[in-house]
This record gives structure tokens, C-alpha cells and sequence, in this order.
């Protein structure tokens, strides 16, 4: 079998059985397979490829197969999974992806499956692309539920998406957003300030927000010197603005204490402590998992004195550790909605009740990290989940419960002084309530949720 499918085939094999992170196991996958430059790109695409688009691709192995998709056992549903993006989204030659896929069942199942599978396939390869799309679409459903099935995504998602880009008065971007979703994201990179220049970073061009941020052009940046000792890191640029609006929210005075109270692993907590370096500001990252401490510990051995990592719950910061802070990112742990570009299977293992057991930790970091903040200071509230109870919802409860101890500043105001172009945002809501809201569709970061507030003072 082509080594760039069998590597396809094993990641998404590993993803359904164990609960494995593609975005973790591909690359260590395509090392030990000695798979590099087109080759690698093919398994990237087949696995990214097909664990986005499962959502739609089961709706079609239904229908040609004449049974639900739990009715199949699970080795051979992702063989078909693998085969039906290949026919249908990749054009590849039928004849090679349908003998492929029926030596993997050998494989994988029983003899008995595959006959099955060539049975399926077969049935694939006799309509068109452009007719499965009109055959898995002609069942009349709500709205939701075809964008569900068009866009691969779960309902649950696609009505939480409506109700964020609603919340701004933008409901009918939700197609380009869902669509943004299935799309490859672009490789940004920081150029840490004091470390690198933007210039140091070879076939890239400037970023169109972030003014520290370049778009790689091609090739491996992993390979370049300048990233290679740290100077300069992958990082969205979404990410770069939510640490810069809180190290720009106004010029820091030298001596100034900063947290980053959940760090794992490392990259906001990076681009902080060079800002914070150049200023004479100390920065101290926490994080509650051991081994994700230890990847900040990494991040940060490139800076010049690196920043003190703590090791604790951020929800009893606020009270081991009271008005100490002048400045505090809290990017919380979310479901992750705002990134499902690059982590692709996120999107069928997030579950709707994750959103309320995060909601609860996420308000209770939030009242820690105003309890460690002095009177007068400025936190980050950040989630890289643009769903309304995660970012909304947690804010305007805390503030309800805080009482007037703690009020909005006007984040779009403050990345309007950072940005190189400016942001579009939504049109109602944002400037009122203060945050501002990344898109994948609209700004080609991920979607960010960034709201800025300040301690009263006395
Ligand atoms: C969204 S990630 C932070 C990403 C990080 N800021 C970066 O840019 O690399 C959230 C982190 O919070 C950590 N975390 C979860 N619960 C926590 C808690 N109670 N206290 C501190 N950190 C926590 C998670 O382990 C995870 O590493």
C-alpha cells in the first residue's frame, strides 16, 4: 500500500479506537514512515481530509451501504471513511482506491468485509460527486441540520456558531465560517520582540494584524535557525493579538508583576515574557498539569531570564496569591470551537455538556484571577471558543456577581492601536459589551474570544 495512505489509514485508525490527537500523532507517524515534502503532504491531506469531512462522508457510506454507520464495525466504516474522501473530494483513480481499501479490510476485518467494502465503493464510484451531494442533501431537514451535513459538522455546533455570529448581528456568515472550518489554516509565525525581527523570518510576508506576525510561504519553518532557538514561534495570529492586548492595553511601567494563570503550553506565556523583558516587567506562568508546566518551562528557556512557572489550580490564585498581579491573561481551558481548523477531530469528541463543566471552571478562574489582580489592573479573559456560554455568558455572570469591583474596557479600542490593518468586527454588541471576536472566515485567525477588564481602583 502507498505509504502516505497506510499513514493516513493508522492516524485515523488511532483517532476513532484510542481518542489520539492527529495534530500530535501525524507528525511522529510521517518521521517513522521517512515520509517528507509531497508525500507527507498527501497524508496530511488524506487524514486531515477525512477526519474533518466524516460528518458528510458517513451521510454518503449510508446511503450506498443501506445500513446506519453504527451498523458497521468500526476498522472497516473508517476504511470506507478513507476511501470516500479519496473518490469523491480528491479524484483520485477508482480502481486504485477501491483494490487499496479492500486489502485493508482484508486486513483489518473479515473476509466477509470485503466483499462488503468493494460492494460500497462500487456503489460510490457510480454516481458523481456533484449527484451524491444532491442525493445526501435531498432529505428535507431543517436549516441547521443541512448545514450539519454539508459543512461536516455537528448540529450542536453549527447552532452555537449561528447564535455567536447572531450575538453581532452577522448570522449570515455562518456558511463561510463553517466552510472556513474545512480549509487547511495558513502558518503564522511570531517574531518574539527583542529576540527576532520579522525580518529574520525567510519566505514569509507580513502579517495582516499582528504587527510581531509573518504568513509563511512555503516550506517547514520548524527548519528555520530563527525558529529553531526560539526567537521566533508557529503561533496564530489570533493568539499573538490576546497576549498583545493585554501587554499593550496601556504603556507598562517597569516593575510591574504579570500572570499568565493557565500557560499549557506555553505560546501566549512566550510572546508575554519578551514583551514584558523589554519593559522590566516580571512575568510568572502557572499551569495546573505537570507535564504541561514542563512545556512552558521549554517555551520560555529562550528568554533571557525566564519567567518563574508555577505549579497550581488557578482557581486558588486569587486567594494564595491576593492583589499581587498588575496584569493577568487568563486563557482558559474551552472546548476549542474557535480551532477546529487545525486540531480536525475535535469536532465529534466535544460534546454540549462539555460546555457547561468548562463554563463553571472558566468563572471560577476568572473570580480567582480578579482576586489576584491590584486594585486598578487590567486582565485578558480568553478563550479560543467563540461559543456564547464560554465567553459571554462567563463574563456577564462574573460581573453580575463582582458587583462594581471590576468593569469592561474597550478591547477593540485597545487593538485598534496594536493591529496593522484594522479589525472588522460585528456590527452590534462588541463595542457595548467590550470584547472583540475573532473569525477563521472573516480574519483567518482562529476564532479568539478577547475581552479586557479592568480592577476598580481603592
Ligand atoms: C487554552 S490552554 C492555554 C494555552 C496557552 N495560553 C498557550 O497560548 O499556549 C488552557 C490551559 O489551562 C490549563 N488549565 C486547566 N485547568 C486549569 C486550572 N484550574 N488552573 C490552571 N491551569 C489550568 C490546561 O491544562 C491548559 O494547559
Amino acid at each position: 500500500m502507498q505509504p502516505a495512505r497506510r499513514v493516513a489509514f493508522d492516524v485515523i485508525r488511532a483517532v476513532t479506537e484510542s481518542d489520539a490527537y492527529a495534530n500530535l500523532l501525524l507528525p511522529t507517524r510521517l518521521e517513522r514512515a521517512g515520509l517528507s515534502g509531497a508525500d507527507a503532504g498527501l497524508a496530511t491531506e488524506l487524514t486531515y481530509g477525512t477526519l474533518r469531512m466524516q460528518g458528510y462522508y458517513d451521510a454518503v457510506i449510508r446511503i450506498a451501504a443501506g445500513r446506519d454507520t453504527d451498523r458497521i464495525d468500526p476498522p472497516i466504516l473508517d476504511v470506507l471513511r478513507l476511501a470516500t474522501h479519496q473518490l469523491l473530494s480528491m479524484r483520485t483513480a477508482h480502481h486504485a482506491v477501491v483494490d487499496e481499501a479492500v486489502s485493508l479490510a482484508r486486513e483489518v476485518g473479515s473476509q466477509s468485509a470485503t466483499g462488503f467494502v468493494n460492494g460500497v465503493l462500487r456503489t460510490i464510484t457510480r454516481t458523481e460527486p456533484a449527484d451524491w451531494h444532491e442525493k445526501v442533501m435531498a432529505q428535507p431537514r431543517s436549516d441547521d441540520e443541512r448545514l450539519a451535513i454539508e459543512y461536516s459538522h455537528p448540529v450542536w455546533i453549527v447552532r452555537a456558531f449561528r447564535r455567536a455570529l447572531a450575538a453581532e448581528g452577522r448570522e449570515i456568515e455562518l456558511e463561510d465560517l463553517l466552510d472556513a472550518d474545512n480549509l487547511a489554516p495558513r502558518v503564522s509565525l511570531v517574531a518574539l520582540p527583542g529576540l527576532s525581527s520579522t525580518d529574520d523570518l525567510p519566505r514569509s510576508r507580513p502579517a495582516r494584524y499582528s504587527p510581531l506576525g509573518v504568513v509563511s510561504e512555503g516550506g517547514d519553518p520548524a527548519r528555520w535557525p530563527v525558529v529553531q532557538t526560539g526567537h521566533a514561534r508557529v503561533q496564530d495570529e489570533g493568539s499573538q493579538l490576546a497576549a498583545l492586548a493585554l501587554s499593550r492595553a496601556r504603556p507598562a511601567a517597569a516593575g510591574e508583576r504579570w500572570l499568565d494563570m493557565c500557560a499549557g503550553p506555553g505560546g501566549k506565556a512566550a510572546l508575554l515574557a519578551a514583551e514584558a523583558a523589554a519593559v522590566g516587567v516580571t512575568l510568572v506562568a502557572n499551569e495546573i498539569l505537570p507535564v504541561r508546566a514542563e512545556l512552558v518551562r521549554a517555551a520560555l528557556a529562550a528568554i533571557p531570564n525566564p519567567p518563574q512557572v508555577l505549579v497550581q489550580d488557578g482557581t486558588t490564585i486569587g486567594q494564595s496569591l491576593p492583589e499581587q498581579f498588575d496584569r493577568i491573561l487568563i486563557d482558559a481551558p474551552c472546548t476549542g470551537l474557535g480551532a477546529l481548523r487545525r486540531r480536525p477531530e475535535a469536532r465529534w469528541r466535544k460534546q454540549p455538556k462539555d460546555v457547561a463543566e468548562l463554563q463553571k471552571l472558566q468563572a471560577s478562574l476568572l473570580e480567582s484571577g480578579i482576586d489576584a489582580l491590584k486594585p486598578g489592573g487590567i486582565l485578558a479573559y480568553v478563550t479560543c471558543s467563540p461559543h456564547l456560554a464560554e465567553t459571554t455568558g462567563v463574563v456577564e455572570g462574573v460581573l453580575k456577581r463582582q458587583g462594581g469591583r471590576i468593569e469592561r474596557l474597550d478591547t477593540a479600542a485597545v487593538l485598534a492601536g496594536v493591529t496593522v490593518e484594522p479589525l472588522e468586527l460585528g456590527e452590534q454588541g462588541e463595542r457595548a459589551s467590550g470584547h472583540v471576536q475573532l473569525w477563521p472566515h472573516r480574519h483567518g485567525t482562529d476564532a479568539m474570544f478577547i475581552c479586557l477588564l479592568q480592577k476598580v481602583a481603592g
